[in-house]
Parts: structure tokens; C-alpha cells; sequence
């Protein structure tokens, strides 16, 4: 669900799905904790693909630059718990991002930092970043974590890894290299990492019943052709 020009439709779902959330917990349905993270970095590092890679197990034929946020899910059971993980996967490109508003950071329990390990611009670029997140209040006590994507491109490498770790080291973060496109080098096993962390640090934020689940999932994988 691209929201650049349809950034209204991003708040009318959000709307509609808090709407949904209120009135199904006056019903006393089930509820299931939903983390929203967001995913930041350059354009062209991957952060579209490492979304759709944990969302639908499967690595995008082609994509396009992202415009505004686009939006996946994926419910996962942690310990015999319903979570929701929500990943909303912000556009890399300046001109894209007009439509970004101060919304897109209400409530965020996670932040993904992403750059692209054969790109050394895309890491120089992660200051701006973690300034960027800063300007829109999102507090220090948010987890954090970066990623280094395309680490099966193994001969391109111009970002290595100690100085990435040394840069994470600095700004308390966890650093993970990976590759949205090889299956096992370990992207589920971040998101859920991280789902681990917010799970046991974050009281119940919001809820909705297991019935009224609203699937962009299925409009993503129609966007994008699975390569798997
Ligand atoms: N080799 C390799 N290519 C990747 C990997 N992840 C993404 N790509 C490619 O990198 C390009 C950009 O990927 P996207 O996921 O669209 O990048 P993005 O960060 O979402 O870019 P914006 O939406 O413009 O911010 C595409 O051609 C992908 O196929 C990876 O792990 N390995
Ligand atoms: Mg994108």
C-alpha cells in the first residue's frame, strides 16, 4: 500500500483500525498486542524488500522506490502470545517523503536502521537518519537496531563489518548483516529478535479481534512478483 499521494488512506486505515480496535474491546473479543516498527534508511537499500521478505517468506522479482510508507504485517505467536509485528517501510528518497508526516511516528515501538553494505554512502548517510527519528520525538527508550543489507553480494562489500559494529557500539544499537534476497541468512530471525524485546519490555498498547484483520499483505504480493 503505497501512501505517497494516498497518505490519507494511510490515516483513514489507521483511523478506521483504531475505530475497529475500541469498539471490538467493548465486545470483550481477544486481543492481540500490535508492535509498530518502522524501518529508515537511504533509498535503494533494501528496506522494502526486507519487509516483504518477513512478511511473505519470499525476496521481490522488481521494485519500485517507495513513495510515502508502505505498509506490512505479519502475526506471529511469541510464547503461546498473538503478536501482530506491523512494519511500515518508509520511502528512502527525499522527494518521497513530503508526504511522511508527524503520524507516521505516533507510537512506534521499534526503529530499523537500514544501509546497504556495498554502498558506503548509504552508512555515511545513517546520522541523518537517527537525527531525523530524533526531530520527530521518537524517545530514546525506543529499541533500535541496524542492519546492514545485500551481504550476499560478497565481492562489493565497501562498508566492513567492525566499523558498522563500532558505529552501532556507539549509539547502544544491535548491528545484524544480512540479505533480504538469500533465504537463510537470518532476516526473520532480526524482526523476530526484536519482537522478543518488545514483547517483554512493552505493556499492552492496542488490540483488535482475530477476525478483523485488515490483509495488505495480499495487495503487497500482488505489487510485487515473488522471485521465490
Ligand atoms: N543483491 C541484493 N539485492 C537486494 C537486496 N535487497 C534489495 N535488493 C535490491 O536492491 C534494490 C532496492 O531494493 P528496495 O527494497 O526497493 O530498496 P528500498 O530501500 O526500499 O528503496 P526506497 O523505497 O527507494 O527507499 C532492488 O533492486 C532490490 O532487488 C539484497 O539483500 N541483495
Ligand atoms: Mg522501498
Amino acid at each position: 500500500m503505497s501512501t505517497g499521494s494516498g497518505g490519507d488512506r494511510t490515516v483513514e486505515l489507521e483511523s478506521s483500525l483504531e475505530a475497529s480496535i475500541s469498539s471490538s474491546c467493548s465486545f470483550g473479543f481477544s486481543r492481540a498486542r500490535i508492535f509498530k516498527i518502522i524501518v529508515i534508511g537511504d533509498s535503494n537499500v533494501g528496506k522494502t524488500c526486507l519487509t516483504y521478505r518477513f512478511c511473505t517468506s519470499c525476496f521481490p522479482e522488481r521494485t519500485e522506490a517507495t513513495i510515502g510508507v508502505d505498509f506490512r504485517e505479519r502475526t506471529v505467536d511469541i510464547d503461546g502470545e498473538r503478536i501482530k509485528i506491523q512494519l511500515w517501510d518508509t520511502a528512502g528518497q527525499e522527494r518521497f517523503r513530503k508526504s511522511m508526516v508527524q503520524h507516521y511516528y505516533r507510537n512506534v515501538h521499534a526503529v530499523v536502521f537500514v544501509y546497504d553494505i556495498t554502498n558506503m554512502a548509504s552508512f555515511q548517510g545513517l546520522p541523518a537518519w537517527i537525527e531525523e527519528c530524533k526531530q520527530h520525538l521518537i524517545s530514546n527508550d525506543v529499541p533500535r537496531i541496524l542492519v546492514g543489507n545485500k551481504c550476499d553480494l560478497k565481492d562489493s562489500i565497501q562498508v566492513p563489518t567492525d566499523m558498522a559494529q563500532k558505529f552501532a557500539d556507539s549509539y547502544s544499537m544491535p548491528m545484524f548483516e544480512t540479505s533480504a534476497k538469500n533465504t537463510n541468512d537470518h532476516v526473520e530471525a532480526i524482526f523476530m529478535t526484536l519482537a522478543h524485546k518488545l514483547k517483554s519490555h512493552k505493556p499492552l498498547i492496542l488490540s483488535q479481534p482475530p477476525d478483523n484483520t485488515i490483509e495488505l499483505n495480499s495487495e503487497t504480493k500482488s505489487t510485487f512478483p515473488c522471485g521465490c
